[in-house]
């Protein structure tokens, strides 16, 4: 996401036209990804096979569906949790709690969906719907990032973002300008981050399984790798949902245009992009491919949750048996920073672990579309720019023991390469 440098006039007009044209892009980049996905060529850099007019892209019945499926998410979230956590210490000292119980979310929505599809919920419909889903999703995130726009107005100084108050509207509307724009205890940026578009992904690989399974008679080995591997993935955010909360986008990012998009539309929608693929594009994958590609699911996966939970456990309690004998470094905050285990191999382990799963999750559909790809290269470019946000972040926070940190494990991301 992007974030303002330099508070110049010049500058700022800049980043706002760029910060505007993301907001364009991405949807468009979104409808044209879901248009070629089922046209024949599924050329990536082509021109989309055809231009939607209005009519295919509004559906009340799409619109309503969308409407249930939010409302549906939001009852859930309000369900009693079997926790309560708190987030980080906020600018007033203060913290906010948050429910735990994304998990129980996806178990309730797992049970739901199966007892529709087995009283003749035509889930396999989705498949068609995707187009005007999409629109809506993107119509929400609009109109909810201007309700929250609005709402900041009235938020007192201590509850905006850092990032998202350069006083530009533009800019702000996309970037957010509420760190954690709450109703009640109904904290908006938390529950759309994990919940809705999440669950919603692996909803709408379902449906693309069934639609297999309803046009060629079973789903394919390669379909069934893409659900169980992208499942893994949902499932394992919305176990390990505490760990959320000391991620950028719950502590620093305002919650705007571009996160409510993300979350809502552009995960679910182009997330799903190889099963839609998978669909309209059959591939033949046989039992030695598809096990080289679980291995590199379970390595990516090891490396992913290894290097996150190390993390998290020795944030939570630097003293844990697990942890406590890894090398550290002190930093002038008090906090320390590892530096041996998977910390020690690159500065971000988890990042690489997440790439490599990226790879797995395309491989299923062949090398003879870059489409499926597309993740894979959207997810790099997400994850160096992140990447280089946070280092800044770190060194602003721990100063001259992040430059220790850096010289001690100068590599980046993948070892010996970035
Ligand atoms: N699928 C998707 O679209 C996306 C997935 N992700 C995934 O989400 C997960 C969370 O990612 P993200 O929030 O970006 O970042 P990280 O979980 O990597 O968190 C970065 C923070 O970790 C702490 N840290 C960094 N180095 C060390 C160290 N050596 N020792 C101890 N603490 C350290 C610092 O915070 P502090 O010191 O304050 O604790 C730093 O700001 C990742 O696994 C990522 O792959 C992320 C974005 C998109
Ligand atoms: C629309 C833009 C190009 C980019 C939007 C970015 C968002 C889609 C991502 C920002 C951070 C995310 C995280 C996750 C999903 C994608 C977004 C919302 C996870 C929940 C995915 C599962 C992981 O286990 C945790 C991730 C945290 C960050």
């Amino acid at each position: 996401m992007a974030q303002r440098r330099g508070p110049g006039p010049r500058g700022l007009s800049r980043e706002t036209r760029g910060a505007a044209a993301l907001m364009l892009l991405l949807p468009a980049t979104m409808v044209h990804l879901l248009l070629v996905a089922r046209s024949g060529p599924a050329r990536l850099l082509g021109p989309p096979p055809y231009l939607p007019g209005l009519e295919a892209l509004w559906s009340p019945r799409a619109l309503l569906l969308w409407l249930t499926w939010l409302g549906l998410q939001a009852a859930l979230y309000l369900l009693p949790a079997r926790k309560v956590a708190e987030g980080q210490e906020l600018k007033d000292k203060s913290t906010l709690r948050y429910p735990i119980n994304g998990f129980q979310a996806l178990v309730l929505t797992a049970l739901l969906v199966t007892l529709g599809v087995l009283a003749g919920l035509p889930l396999e419909e989705l498949a068609e719907m995707l187009l005007p889903l999409a629109f809506v999703a993107t119509l929400t995130a609009f109109i909810f990032s201007l309700l929250l726009y609005l709402k900041a107005l009235l938020a007192p100084t201590s509850a905006l973002a850092p990032g998202g108050n350069s006083g530009n509207p533009i800019y702000d509307f996309i970037l957010g300008r509420e760190l954690n724009p709450r109703i009640g205890s109904f904290d908006f940026k938390y529950f759309c981050e994990l919940r809705p578009g999440l669950i919603g992904w692996v909803l709408i690989n379902l449906a693309l399984l069934m639609k297999e399974a309803e046009l060629r008679g079973s789903p394919s080995l390669a379909m069934w790798l893409v659900n169980g591997f992208q499942l893994l993935y949902v499932g394992d955010a919305l176990w390990q949902e505490e760990a959320i909360l000391t991620t950028m986008d719950i502590t620093h990012d305002g919650f705007g245009f571009m996160l409510a998009f993300g979350d809502l539309a552009w995960v679910p929608f182009t997330y799903s992009l190889q099963a839609q693929f998978l669909l309209y594009h059959p591939q033949p994958l046989g039992w030695p491919m598809a096990s080289v590609i679980c291995l590199i699911n379970a390595v990516g996966f090891y490396i992913f949750r290894g290097a996150n939970t190390q993390k998290n456990t020795f944030r939570k309690n630097p003293s844990d048996p697990r942890v406590a004998d890894l090398e550290t470094i002190p930093t002038a905050t008090g906090r320390q920073l590892l530096v041996s285990g998977w910390w020690g191999m690159v500065r971000h382990p988890n990042y690489l672990g997440d790439l490599i799963m990226a790879l797995a999750w395309s491989l299923p559909c062949g090398t003879s579309h870059l489409l499926p790809y597309f993740y894979l290269l959207y997810f790099t470019a997400l994850l160096v720019h992140r990447e280089d946000r946070d280092e800044r972040q770190c060194l602003q926070k721990y100063g001259l023991a992040w430059r220790d940190y850096c010289r001690r494990v100068p590599y980046r991301i993948v070892p010996y390469i970035y």
